[in-house]
């Protein structure tokens, strides 16, 4: 490393240049020496709204050189030194060897030397360089030197300038703060300085010493200054333009500037780049062994280094690179001993006598190089890792950098701002709303549950289904309580590193304790919060294990005059470990299930509130309500925004009945399918398929009433489909109910069968759906004589059954004859209505859709007494019942849930 840095004087000037351009890229456009500005010819980089001055030609520079290196010795500052004048002659020899565009800041620098001496170091630098050459912590202090020369130059000039300004116009005032005015036009300056002239003498002296203290304050400034800021011109940046803090700027430069003044000579080493070139023997010989240029050979491995007599390099190639000091040949060898045959050889022919003949070392490879290659992969990678820490630890939050790991990547709401939500913004939820309730009273007035001696509960679980609202409840209860909101999901607590999410509980837990009362919601929570053991038998998780006992540990130290209440989310709370559960945690369970009829009618007044709409309000939610069992909140709210773009697409005024209608089977269904075209012989089978469900749902008593019957293909691979009303929401199903949807559910199968000569594959999700609900009848709902009131579990990855051999077949044969019973139901009912279903299934192929009127007109009305919300909403009178309502959700379609009991909603799909 020393060896690469020994050419002493060259390096220093190096240095010494490279510190005088970080000075001259300088934000504040005032400060900038004039002596540095011809630097800005090779600092492409700095514009040249910097300078306060227009650039200067070389010439002038030079012309100005002269008369300042004329200029009067300034006395010198404390620990400053007055250069010899051999001192100064080594100085300027670094000139001869500085390119061209360079001399100028040598001359500059010069200058300043003589008129205001150099730091001592600079001498005993000189001085160690004359004999050894400089190491690498000289480079630095070079470094450290040019930055105080070139401060001292700027301080010094920005004085003088202010000293001759007083002097010609009477003081100036330019205080702190108001630097642009040297580029304001001349009339405000005229104006400034006309206010400045009423200003009192001491006041002057002060703001002189604060204008030159500011100089050096800048001068600082600049050597880790930004080349940030401006905009073209020779002025300086707007006054809307404001520079980034003067700490950050500092911070990064330095860590810059120390980086790279380490790292230079490291690069240089691995990529010499122009540093180093190799040439053939013969190159050598011609070029530099017959003329005397060779000052010393250096083998170092495999190759061997050429120091040349630089000065007499230099006058016989003047324009070489040779003359450089940082420069060297080298050329490969064969073996060693070959070279020194050669050499040998060579120098005999030369005729040089064994005394003056060219030295040889040898040198092993450098110990940087040595160190840089065994340890470079690992720093590449350690800085890789680092730079990935940070990049993973700097959330929205900005907590970036690698302690940022550990933070909380909490979003925290304000009342003020983001939580507007209130109760009245959520519906169809009465129980959860009077159960949450309490927290918002607690969080109000905690002191009217305190002085009863009441404990005040922890936190409560929002467990249910997606979409219906958890989060909003949550949100409205902060909204209520007037209280901070710190939103957070379960698996942002999950990360790669072992540690994080415990660290990151423990930092959302103090972040809220600093600003309670205050709540804090976990959505997700089973994420980190599922039954501890769950999963060991194939490898635990030690770090989400982690993540939950420190959530139950600070739950625990949570006191009761702390308020801070936890609401945490979930849609599987089956799974959740029992210790959070248990008293003290999370007391309160609350269940939030899929809205009822009423529940739906209220959520679609909410957001039928933010749409413009004529239609009759109790009307339309009432429809809407009955055509969406089975929807949650989200549904709606997305059912209800997709009616709005539809009615927009078709640039309607308002949005009306069929928007919403189209905007729910939409939502369902998925988008109809025009570019699917049939051929005829499937479009007929096809419709007699669904013809046979229509009627069977037609003339099954038990069955649900018919809405809409299609053949128009329509989302993921159905090619028509049937839709039937529910009767309400319906809780509980009978085995009637239950036989008349088999029967039903067959009826496309069935029709095949009475029809044409083969049947398709059409009815497979039929057949799914059927054995699946016998299967269920059989095993869960008591529905077979000879099972009886037994509940197998349905789980069909379990390797080993819960039932005997001879139990498995009599459930086999109880299904088959139950799915038996519904195909004979059905089979019966089609072929007596034969000739019914031929007409519904060619006005079907006529016009691919028919609703529930074409059905009463062609069949009559159907033989049983509707449900009083039935007709309310879809007797063709007030509900308008010509629109086709729309499907309802396929999860619904058959076996209901073993939670909530059957679910009413049918869509049969071909
Ligand atoms: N009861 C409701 N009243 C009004 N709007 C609702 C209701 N439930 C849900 N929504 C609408 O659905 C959106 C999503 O609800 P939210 O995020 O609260 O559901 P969630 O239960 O937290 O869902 P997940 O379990 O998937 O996190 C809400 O922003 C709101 O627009």
């Amino acid at each position: 490393m020393t060896t690469i840095l020994r050419p002493s004087p060259n390096q220093l000037a190096r240095v010494a240049r490279l510190s005088l351009v970080a000075t001259s890229r300088c934000h504040r456009i005032p400060r900038t020496p004039r002596f540095i500005q011809p630097l800005r010819s090779f600092t492409q980089s700095t514009p040249r709204l910097y300078s306060t001055e227009p650039t200067r030609r070389p010439d002038e520079a030079k012309k100005d050189g002269k008369q300042e290196t004329d200029a009067e010795q300034k006395p010198l500052a404390p620990g400053w030194v007055r250069l010899s004048e051999e001192e100064l002659q080594l100085m300027e020899s670094l000139n001869k060897i500085m390119p061209a565009s360079q001399k100028e800041t040598m001359v500059i620098l010069l200058k300043g030397l003589r008129q205001f001496g150099a730091p001592q170091e600079l001498r005993d630098l000189l001085a160690k360089a004359k004999d050894r050459g400089l190491s690498i912590t000289d480079s630095m202090k070079a470094v450290r030197i040019a930055v105080k020369l070139a401060e001292k130059l700027a301080t010094e000039e920005s004085n003088a300038k202010f000293e001759s300004r007083n002097m010609s116009d009477g003081f100036t005032s330019n205080a702190p703060g108001q630097q642009q005015q040297q580029e304001q036009p001349q009339n405000e300056k005229a104006q400034d300085s006309d206010k400045s002239k009423q200003q009192e003498p001491q006041d002057k002296a002060q703001e002189a010493k604060q204008k030159a203290k500011e100089a050096r304050d800048d001068i600082k400034g600049q050597k880790q200054g930004s080349s940030t800021g401006g905009q073209g011109g020779n002025k300086g940046p707007g006054k809307g333009d404001k520079p980034p803090s003067r700490g950050t700027q500092l911070n990064d430069m330095l860590g810059w500037v120390v980086v790279s003044i380490v790292m230079y000579p490291l690069f240089k080493m691995i990529f010499p780049g122009e540093a180093s070139r190799e040439i053939t023997w013969q190159e050598l010989r011609k070029n530099f062994l017959d003329r005397g240029l060779v000052e010393k050979l250096v083998v170092v491995g495999d190759r061997v280094r050429v120091e040349l007599n630089r000065e007499a390099t230099q006058a016989m190639y003047p324009d070489t690179v040779a003359a450089n000091p940082n420069f060297y040949y080298y050329f490969s060898i064969g073996s060693v001993d070959a070279f020194e045959r050669r050499l040998d050889e060579a120098q005999q022919e030369l005729g040089i006598p064994s005394s003056e003949r060219i030295p040889v070392s040898y040198a092993s490879e450098g110990m940087g190089t040595k160190l840089l290659l065994s340890f470079g992969p690992t720093l590449i990678i350690t800085g890789l890792l680092f730079m990935m820490l940070r990049r993973a630890g700097g959330g929205p939050g900005g907590n970036s950098g690698v302690f940022g790991m550990g933070k909380s990547r909490a979003k925290m709401f304000n009342h003020e701002s983001a939580v507007k939500v209130k109760f009245s913004d959520v519906a169809g939820m009465d129980e959860a709303k009077v159960e949450i309730m309490e927290f918002v009273s607690f969080l109000k007035a905690p002191e009217k549950f305190e002085k009863l001696g009441a404990k005040i509960p922890r936190g409560a679980i929002l467990s249910g289904p997606p979409g219906t609202g958890k989060t909003l409840l949550a949100k409205a209860t902060a909204g209520e309580s007037q209280v901070p909101f710190f939103s957070v999901s379960g698996s942002e607590f999950v990360e790669m590193f072992v540690g994080v999410g415990a660290s990151r509980v423990r930092d959302l837990f103090a972040t809220a304790r600093k600003n309670a009362p205050c709540i804090i919601f976990i959505d997700e929570i089973d994420a980190i919060g599922k039954a501890r053991g769950d999963g060991q038998r194939f490898g635990g998780n030690d770090e989400r294990e982690a993540t939950l006992n420190q959530i139950l540990t600070e739950m625990d130290g949570f006191n009761t005059a702390e308020q801070v209440v936890v609401l945490a989310g979930t849609n599987r709370p089956d799974t959740l470990d029992k210790a959070l559960m248990r008293p003290g945690r999370f007391d309160r369970h609350i269940h939030i299930d899929r809205p009822t009829m009423k529940g739906r009618q209220d959520i679609f007044r909410v957001h039928l509130a933010k749409i413009v709409t004529k239609e009759d309000m109790d009307h339309l939610t009432g429809r809407l309500a009955a055509l969406t069992p089975g929807f949650a909140g989200a549904d709606i709210a997305n059912a209800v925004n997709e009616a709005a773009l539809i009615a927009a697409r078709a640039n309607a005024e308002t949005v009306e009945m069929i928007h919403f209608e189209q905007a729910i089977e939409r939502v369902i269904g998925g988008l109809e399918r025009k570019s699917l075209v049939l051929n005829p012989e499937e479009k007929k089978t096809v419709a007699y398929h669904e013809a046979g469900h229509a009627i069977c749902g037609w003339y099954f008593r038990w069955a649900d009433p018919l809405l809409k019957v299609s053949i128009i293909p329509r989302g993921q691979g159905a090619l028509g489909y049937a839709q039937y009303l529910p009767t309400g929401d319906a809780y509980l199903m009978s085995t009637n109910q239950l036989m008349d949807r088999m029967a039903m559910t067959l009826g496309g199968r069935v029709s095949e069968e009475i029809h044409f000569p083969t049947v398709t594959t059409g009815a497979s999700d039929d057949f799914k759906k059927v054995t699946r609900m016998a299967t269920t009848m059989v095993t869960q709902w008591g529905m077979s004589e000879k099972l009886g009131p037994i509940h197998f579990n349905n789980d069909e990855n379990q390797i080993q059954k819960p039932f005997a051999e001879s139990t498995a077949q009599l459930i086999d044969q109880e299904v088959r004859r139950i799915i038996d019973q519904a195909y004979k139901q059905c089979k019966d009912l089609l072929t007596e209505k034969k000739k019914e279903l031929g007409l519904v299934a060619e006005e079907l192929l006529r016009k691919e859709m028919l609703t529930r009127d074409d059905l009463v007109r062609i069949l009559g009305p159907r033989p049983f007494p509707e449900k009083e919300e039935f007709s309310k909403y879809f007797d063709g009178t007030n509900g308008r019942g010509t629109h086709a309502p729309p499907p309802f959700p396929v999860e619904n379609t058959d076996t209901p849930d073993e939670h909530t009991g059957p679910a009413p909603a049918i869509t049969e799909k071909l």
